[in-house]
C-alpha cells in the first residue's frame, strides 16, 4: 500500500523560504569568492535553486555524499561517507555547506568535520529543514529556512526508500510500514 502524503511545505513557500535565505546569505558575503558544497543526495534540489539566487561570486559548487537511513525512517547512527572531497580544496576558502534537513544531527557534524579538516578560512551551514526534536548532537545551524515537526518528511530532493525525491513540495509521510 502506498503511503499518504500529507502538504507540509508547498512550493510558493519553499521558493519564499529559499529567496530569503538567499538574500541573508548575498548580504553577509557580498563580495566573497564563495565555495557551496552540498550534500547529496537529499540537497541536490535545494541546492540548485538556492545557487541560482546568490549573487555572491560562487567559485565553485562541490558534492559530497552522506549515507545513514537507507530503507529506513530513522538513522541507522552510522553515517557512511559515499564521496569525499578531494584533498585540499578548501583551505583558506569560505565555505558554505548545503544540507536538506537536520535531523539526529549525524550526517551534518559528520559533514561539518570532514570540512573543517580541510582548514577553510569559514565554515557555515544552510540548511532548508531543521527537525530538532530528534536530535542527538548539537549543529549550529547559520541560514534556516524551516522547522519541522517529528514526522518523516519526504519531497524536495528528500525521499522515502528513494522514493518521492521528485516532488516540487514538501511532504509528511502518513502510514508508514514499521522500520524493517
Ligand atoms: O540529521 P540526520 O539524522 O543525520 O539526517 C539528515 C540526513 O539524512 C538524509 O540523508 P540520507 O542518509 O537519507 O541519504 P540521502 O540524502 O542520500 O537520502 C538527509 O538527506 C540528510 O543528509
Ligand atoms: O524526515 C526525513 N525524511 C527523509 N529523510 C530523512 N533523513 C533524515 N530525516 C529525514
Amino acid at each position: 500500500m502506498n503511503p499518504e502524503l500529507q502538504l507540509l511545505i508547498s512550493q510558493e513557500e519553499i521558493a519564499q523560504t529559499v529567496d530569503g535565505l538567499a538574500r541573508a546569505i548575498n548580504q553577509d558575503y557580498r563580495d566573497q569568492p564563495l565555495i557551496l558544497v552540498g550534500i547529496l543526495k537529499g540537497a541536490f534540489v535545494f541546492l540548485a535553486d538556492l545557487m541560482r539566487q546568490l549573487q555572491v561570486p560562487v567559485q565553485r559548487v562541490e558534492l559530497i555524499r552522506l549515507s545513514s537511513y537507507g530503507t529506513r525512517t530513522r538513522s541507522s547512527g552510522t553515517v557512511q561517507v559515499l564521496l569525499d572531497l578531494p584533498p585540499q580544496l578548501l583551505r583558506h576558502q569560505p565555505v558554505l555547506l548545503v544540507e536538506d534537513i537536520v535531523d539526529t544531527g549525524l550526517s551534518t557534524a559528520k559533514a561539518l568535520q570532514m570540512l573543517q579538516q580541510q582548514q577553510p578560512a569559514s565554515l557555515r551551514l544552510c540548511a532548508l529543514l531543521d527537525k530538532p526534536a530528534r536530535r542527538q548532537v548539537p549543529v549550529h545551524i547559520d541560514y534556516l529556512g524551516c522547522t519541522v515537526p517529528d514526522q518523516f518528511i519526504v519531497g524536495y530532493g528528500i525521499d522515502w526508500k528513494e522514493q518521492y525525491r521528485h516532488l516540487p513540495a514538501i511532504y509528511t509521510v502518513q502510514q508508514l510500514e514499521a522500520d524493517a
